[in-house]
């Protein structure tokens, strides 16, 4: 296999077609309501609209949920409500339709694919096309040690750029991106306090299921001792995943970049989503474009980093169960925004609407 180069992603990685995009402004000059009076929504359906180098905007008929699962290490020091070990569980429970974003995704008619990069069970126990891209069961513990080895790393990454292809070849046009992960967000502290150069409180949330005061101390100084360990490795975003990431984290930054080669617009889950984000604006700046931040889910460090990228989130309802939950609220908003700027009508040509008052000026005048 040809050697990882994460370079290329800044050549291979282009901007949202500008001329589409001024197109989209000139159709919505047009069209009945004047441009600004339907607020965000005329921002959205013009990005889409740029996304998809099409005027009008086509709407979205394919979406789907992709999401990351793996179990987390750290999970062991008690920074999570759940049990360590216990995100195969839910990634089961998503499966079998009895998650919140189960629950979601039917009534929106969108599918869902769970993707196990690290879940800690038996890989028998779940269906093949699922723990297909598995690299390891469980990531290491952060604090002490590596997540990842840099060829476990390294695999992930590829498995995240893969799903990606597949996902654009069999026609998906819009991802909503999530991840099932426990201990998630203590790893995905660590990588926003190190690109954002700050310090562990700044980014430490209570996490999923809200935890108390120790658990979250005991969660500050697991962030503190792996933001020690990442630092040295800053300047290399691949063994940054290894170092203080995690397998699902590491497919997800992949599976962001190459869906921004494949111009595949993406809506940005929680913390974890948003920490793996960063770390592909740091590979390719560009890549942001092609994102959309679902919403707000009160959780500090997906502020931080969301902040970082300049990208705002749609929806603030403090939704932090993450597995895409949030995320997937936002997709009734994108396709309202689509169908807005491609089927409000224009309004009668201004020339027409000129010479109907040239003719009543000239009736004036000969009256
Ligand atoms: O979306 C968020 O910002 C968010 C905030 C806290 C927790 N979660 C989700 O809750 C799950 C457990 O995370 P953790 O780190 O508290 O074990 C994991 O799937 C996270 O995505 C998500
Ligand atoms: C206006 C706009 C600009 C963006 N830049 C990156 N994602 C974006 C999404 C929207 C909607």
């Amino acid at each position: 296999m040809s050697s990882l180069n994460l370079d290329d992603f800044t050549d291979l990685i282009e901007r949202p077609d500008g001329g589409v995009r001024r197109d989209a402004e000139a159709r919505r000059e047009r069209q009945i309501v004047p441009p600004g009076s339907l607020g965000r929504l005329d921002d959205l359906g013009e990005w889409l609209a740029a996304a998809q180098g099409a005027v009008p905007v086509r709407p979205v008929e394919q979406p789907r949920v992709v999401l990351f699962a793996g179990d987390h290490g750290v999970a062991e020091l008690g920074v999570s409500a759940r049990p360590a070990g216990s995100a195969a569980e839910l990634a089961r429970e998503v499966l079998e339709g009895g998650r919140p974003v189960s629950v979601l995704a039917r009534r929106l008619g969108v599918p869902v694919r769970v993707v196990d990069m690290a879940l800690d069970c038996d890989p028998g126990t779940l269906p093949e096309d699922v723990v297909r891209h598995r690299v390891r069961r469980g990531s290491g513990r952060i604090d002490i040690e590596d997540a990842l080895t840099a060829e476990e790393a390294e695999a992930a990454f590829r498995a995240g750029v893969a799903v990606a292809d597949e996902e654009a070849d069999s026609g998906t046009d819009l991802v909503v991106l999530g991840d099932v992960s426990v201990g998630g967000t203590t790893a995905a502290g660590v990588l926003v306090a190190a690109l954002c150069g700050t310090d562990a409180s700044v980014v430490t949330g209570r996490g999923g299921l809200a935890i108390d005061d120790l658990a979250w101390m005991r969660k500050c100084a697991a962030i503190r001792d792996a933001l020690r360990r990442a630092r040295p490795v800053l300047g290399d975003q691949l063994q940054l995943l290894a170092t203080v990431g995690g397998a699902d984290l590491a497919a997800m930054t992949g599976f962001l970049l190459q869906s921004a080669v494949r111009k595949m617009p993406v809506i940005l889950d929680g913390v974890v989503v948003a920490a793996c984000a960063l770390v592909a604006q740091r590979i390719a700046f560009r890549a942001p474009d092609w994102w959309l931040a679902g919403h707000n889910s009160g959780e500090p460090g997906q502020a931080k980093a969301l902040d970082r990228m300049a990208l705002e989130p749609l929806l603030d309802h403090g939704v932090k169960v993450g597995e895409g939950a949030g995320a997937l609220l936002a997709l009734p908003l994108v396709q309202a925004a689509a169908a807005l700027a491609a089927e409000l009508p224009e309004q009668e040509e201004p020339e027409k609407a000129d010479s109907v008052t040239e003719e009543q000026a000239e009736v004036g005048e000969t009256e």
